[in-house]
């Protein structure tokens, strides 16, 4: 840590000789309800897990489903090469009243070409008897049994005690002699499970510090039930836990698990102790979004230290502070997880907001009274339902326009959509645009599927001889919502109210986003769509036209016709 870094330091504790950072995205990440990963996928998130710098990749459970199976038989094939982690397969210890050697799942373990093996194992008394529904005995010769043979098999064994501590409060004798058990028969470090994720961080220590008095090495694998699994993982560290199991993005079964980037930027930042590469931890952000990329099941934007919101700041008094120095509203730099500072435009914004934010665009606001006026603006418009917040690039337009720095790229002197359905037959929908672009007036007509899609067909056939750039922008998401209470009384209720329209846009290397408000929702998309052209044509023609906003001329119509 930095002297300039707002967290206070306590004593740093020694780090273990030897810190083990396992990841298990693959495995129990993957049974997060609605997550679902292809062998690709995983070999993919596998690579990314890799470039981390996690010393273990739980990669599946071989011979449970045919996926898993493949991956590692992939993996085999030299599809996946790991430059600092170790592939894990994980599985069960062997069948009640069988023998391990013939087990097939134990068999699939010893198939899968993985070095190591994470074996399952219950050591909860009621989960024996009630779940297993067999003797304690017979449970520690599954567990001697399955790690003796995997051992002699050659390879590395880890043991995942299920239910640990719930089990330690039940029968805390037999809990640890399962730990005993494990070791004795050769696991080289055993896990204690917060399986049901029901712990809180106080009841962590004393358990770890008793299952440390049997002399083996200890991991912690904590689920997210109590919404404690980064803080339960960290104080089974602080009490000699020295392999941590967890996550990216914190996937998991139910409420998932210890988010592994968390727990591990903890160890790093917080305790001091370099347990990734080094400079690893700086490509943490960028990580946690591919891996999010892949599942398709994107991260919080308020998870510590990766989210998009880690960083992001919104009230004025933090700005205003922040503009003195960052460390004041933050207890990292971001750029130590890859992560960055964003600030946020909004009507809590004070004129601090708006000039780190001018600066980030390239504007200089530091005459006061400026900024005071931008910062009036934003709040007006905010009340009249704008939301520059999530609309970046409306928020430049604005700024442009109130420092006289907008080019005037286009005019629009009229445009109009019609939208047609007659009964058992197809909808039709035609927009008109008509503009003056370069000096040239254009009129063009634009045929969609809907009104928003005709207008941009119309908008853009009308552009594109002026500005033939136009062409690669294309509408990637599009999101309306209703406004109510103080904002909406300017309108009504329901479908009389007045709506906010977002939309994003792309040109194939850059996303932005713009606003647009209005009582009708073609208007406010035809704001917001405007806008989209507008900014791209700040950003891709760099011919100075004559400043100001697209002014009104006498003779210019707007005509919005809907008809069904
Ligand atoms: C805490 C965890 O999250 S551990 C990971 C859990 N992950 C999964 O369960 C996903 C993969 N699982 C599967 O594909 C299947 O459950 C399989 C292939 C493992 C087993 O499937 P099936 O043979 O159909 O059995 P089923 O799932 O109904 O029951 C599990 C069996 O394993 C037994 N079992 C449970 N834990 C263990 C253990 N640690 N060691 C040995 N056997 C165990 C159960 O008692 C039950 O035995 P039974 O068949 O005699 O009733
Ligand atoms: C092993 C495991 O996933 C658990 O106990 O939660």
């Amino acid at each position: 840590m930095t002297p300039t870094e707002s967290s206070p330091m306590p004593e740093p504790m020694a780090a273990p000789p030897q810190f083990h950072v396992y990841d298990t995205t693959l495995r129990d990440g993957a049974q997060q309800e609605g997550l679902r990963l292809t062998v690709t996928d995983k070999l993919r998130i596998a690579a990314l897990l890799d470039e981390l710098g996690v010393g273990f990749i739980e990669g599946g459970w071989p011979g449970a489903n045919p996926n898993d199976t493949a991956f590692f038989a992939a993996a085999a094939r030299g599809e996946l090469t790991l430059q600092h982690a170790e592939l894990v397969a994980f599985g069960a210890t062997r069948r009640v009243g069988g023998v391990a050697a013939d087990d097939p799942l134990v068999a699939a373990l010893r198939d899968s070409g993985a070095g190591t093996a994470c074996l399952v194992a219950k050591s909860h008394v009621g989960h024996v008897e009630r779940a297993l529904r067999t003797t304690l005995a017979e449970n520690l010769a599954m567990i001697t049994d399955t790690v003796q043979h995997l051992r002699a098999e050659g390879m590395r064994v880890f043991l995942d005690c299920e239910h640990f501590f719930d089990g330690y409060r039940e029968d805390p004798r037999y809990a640890l002699e399962v730990v005993r058990t494990a070791a004795e028969a050769g696991a080289e470090v055993v896990v204690l499970c917060d399986t049901n994720g029901g712990m809180l961080p106080s009841w962590m220590g004393d358990v770890v510090s008793a299952a440390g008095a049997v002399g083996v090495d200890l991991g912690v694998h904590c689920h997210n039930d109590t919404g404690c699994a980064v803080a339960n993982t960290l104080a089974a560290v602080e009490a000699g836990a020295m392999h941590v199991q967890g996550t990216v993005n914190g996937y998991g079964e139910r409420t998932g698990n210890a988010d592994l980037v968390s727990v591990v930027a903890n160890v790093e930042l917080k305790l001091g102790w370099p347990v990734l590469p080094p400079g690893a931890l700086t490509e943490a952000t960028r990580i946690a979004q591919a891996v999010a990329a892949i599942t398709n099941v994107s991260g919080s934007a308020r998870a510590p230290y990766v989210g998009t919101s880690s960083f992001a700041h919104k009230a004025g008094l933090h700005a205003s502070a922040i503009r003195v120095d960052p460390n004041l509203y933050q207890h990292i730099d971001p750029a130590r997880v890859g992560n960055d500072m964003r600030m946020l435009i909004s009507d809590m914004a004070g004129r601090a907001n708006i000039q780190i934010k001018g600066e980030e665009l390239g504007f200089d606001l530091s005459d006061r009274e400026l900024a005071a006026r931008v910062t009036d603006q934003v709040k007006a418009r905010e009340a009249d339902g704008y939301s520059y917040e999530a609309a970046d690039a409306s928020f430049e337009l604005l700024l442009r326009s109130e420092l006289g720095q907008l080019e005037e790229y286009f005019s629009v002197l009229h445009w109009r959509v019609h939208s047609h359905s007659a009964a058992g037959a197809p909808s039709e929908t035609e927009a008109t645009v008509k503009l003056r672009a370069r000096g040239d007036v254009q009129i063009f007509v634009g045929e969609g599927n809907g009104p928003v899609d005709a207008l941009d067909h119309a908008l853009r056939r009308a552009l594109t001889p002026a500005f033939p750039a136009v062409d690669r922008y294309e509408l990637t998401d599009y999101r309306v919502r209703i406004l109510e209470g103080p904002v909406g009384e300017k309108g009504g209720h329901g479908t009389d109210a007045i709506v906010r329209v977002l939309i994003d846009t792309s040109d194939g290397t850059r996303t932005w986003t713009t606003v647009g408000v209005g009582s009708n929702i073609i208007e406010a998309s035809w704001e917001a769509l405007s806008d989209a052209y507008w900014y791209g044509l700040l950003h891709d023609v760099a011919t100075p036209g004559p400043a100001g906003r697209p002014a009104g001329t006498d003779d210019d119509v707007l005509t919005v016709a809907a008809s069904r």
